[in-house]
């Protein structure tokens, strides 16, 4: 059976940031994910994760300005010591919380430009090799083009060849199904493909992005394949409840412990 994590920056937004762990807890959950942490102490993420016994099993490096667009520097030769500081800002935060995965956020640039995709490579081999002796693995995540546009990483097959290529131990592929299937379909033969270089999965129902109970993907038969396929890992429910969170939950019932 997939052990889920709930993803705090997108489920039980009802409450504040932190209460959203208790939130998490309350419904079921065993393990939370968010995008950022970087606006509270990582004591006080601590203090939440252990109150609850949650395990913390993603979050993402700094991506720069976000609101104003920014999503990473990895693919930024230009910007390579934020890239090298990003990596510092985190460490507190993934010691604090025990987390094991790191999402490596690429930036905005085209894939096709040779001096890009050349830093990029350079960024996942520095951020791998910093945090290798944690025993914390670096993921990339491709995005689809229509929530990401501009996004250098907007391709999973690019991104799967990548790892494999670069064989670095703890370089791994986060493989969203939301946004495989927006940008190529054929899920369930990619994951058997990918397996073995995926580090973890997230899920949401397409196109909407809200609860996966339904539209375009047949989520019982893709958590069935996981569990075919030997998927030891957590998959992250990254999604925008159409109401309230809990009243949305109906497809993580056969799911929780305990049930
Ligand atoms: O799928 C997403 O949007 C996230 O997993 C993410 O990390 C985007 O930055
Ligand atoms: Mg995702």
């Amino acid at each position: 059976m997939p052990r889920f994590a709930a993803n705090l920056s997108l489920m039980f937004t009802e409450h504040a940031f932190l209460d959203r762990f208790d939130a998490a807890r309350g419904a079921g959950f065993d393990a939370v994910e968010f995008l950022f942490p970087y606006e509270v102490e990582p004591s006080a993420i601590a203090e939440r994760l252990q109150r609850n016994r949650l395990t913390q099993v993603l979050f993402n490096l700094p991506p720069g300005d976000w609101a104003a667009g920014e999503k990473g520097f990895a693919a930024l030769p230009d910007k390579f010591d934020e890239l090298q500081r990003s990596l510092h800002s985190a460490l507190p935060y993934a010691l604090a919380t025990g987390v094991k995965r790191l999402h490596l956020l690429a930036g905005n640039a085209d894939r096709r430009d040779a001096a890009a995709a050349l830093a990029f490579r350079r960024s996942l081999a520095v951020a791998a090799h910093f945090f290798a002796p944690h025993g914390i693995d670096v993921l990339i995540e491709p995005l689809n083009r229509r929530d990401a546009p501009g996004y250098f990483l907007d391709d999973v097959d690019y991104a799967h060849a990548l790892v494999r290529e670069m064989a670095i131990a703890n370089l791994k592929l986060q493989f969203d199904v939301y946004h495989c299937q927006i940008l190529h379909g054929d899920v369930t033969t990619r994951l058997r493909e990918m397996l073995p270089m995926i580090g973890h999965v997230q899920i949401a129902s397409v196109p909407s992005r809200h609860e996966p109970d339904g539209e375009e993907l047949n989520y019982p038969f893709l958590f069935d394949e996981l569990d075919r396929l030997g998927y030891a890992g957590f998959v992250g429910a990254e999604y925008r409840p159409r109401g309230k969170t809990e009243d949305g939950l109906g497809w993580f019932k056969p799911y929780r412990a305990g049930t």
